[in-house]
């Protein structure tokens, strides 16, 4: 039977309220760092889409924003693989000031992949933004300018992120119950 998805959780990381809070702070910096630069944020498909659409929304400056979907080759050993596009944006980014949005670096494969080919499309400058960070995890350096929380190496679902494809609709970002992995 289906249940409502806080049974599942077995702790509350990080409440939807400290979450509004930090995603207030970033946008009035990235506001100021891009005032009269001609912005564009990419959300990275599918989990950056809530943390997107709360964070554009604290941008207060004239924005494009677009959307890729990615996924890198080799689970577990990303470290000789590349990134597959998914889907692609639709704007052209040459000359643009490029904003990349996730909402979780891990090993940071994803991005550092991601980075390179993005370069080649000659944007004036990338930088990332994500809201979760684990630096205990990482496998690759990645130079991400916004960073909304250092976690520790749980795994969490919520605020966007998945467990399974389920729990994005999940308000605070929490750690799920083990019974619900076995
Ligand atoms: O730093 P890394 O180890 O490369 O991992 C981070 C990537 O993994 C997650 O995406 P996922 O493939 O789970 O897709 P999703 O956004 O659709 O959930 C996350 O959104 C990053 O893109
Ligand atoms: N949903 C989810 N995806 C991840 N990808 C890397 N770490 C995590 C995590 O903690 N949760």
């Amino acid at each position: 039977m289906q249940h409502y998805v806080e049974r599942d959780i077995e702790k509350i990381l990080l409440s939807k309220e400290e979450i509004a809070i930090r995603v207030k702070e970033l946008g009035e910096q990235i506001s100021k760092d891009y005032e009269g630069k001609d912005l564009i944020a990419v959300g990275i498909l599918r989990g950056s889409v809530v943390f997107f659409s709360d964070l554009m929304r604290e941008i207060k400056i004239p924005m494009e924003i677009d959307f890729m979907a990615v996924s890198s080759y080799g689970q577990g050993s990303k470290s000789t693989g590349s990134v597959r596009i998914k889907y692609d944006m639709q704007e052209d980014i040459r000359g643009k000031h490029l904003l990349i949005i996730e909402d979780i670096i891990d090993s940071g494969w994803t991005l550092h992949n991601l980075l390179e080919q993005l370069r080649g499309r000659k944007p004036e400058s990338i930088e990332l933004c994500c809201l979760l960070n684990k630096p205990d995890r990482r496998e690759v350096e990645v130079p991400v300018k916004y960073i909304g929380f250092d976690i520790p190496d749980e795994f969490v679902v919520g605020y966007g992120l998945d467990y399974a494809s389920k729990y994005r609709n999940y308000e605070h970002v929490g750690i799920l119950k083990r019974s619900v992995y076995e």
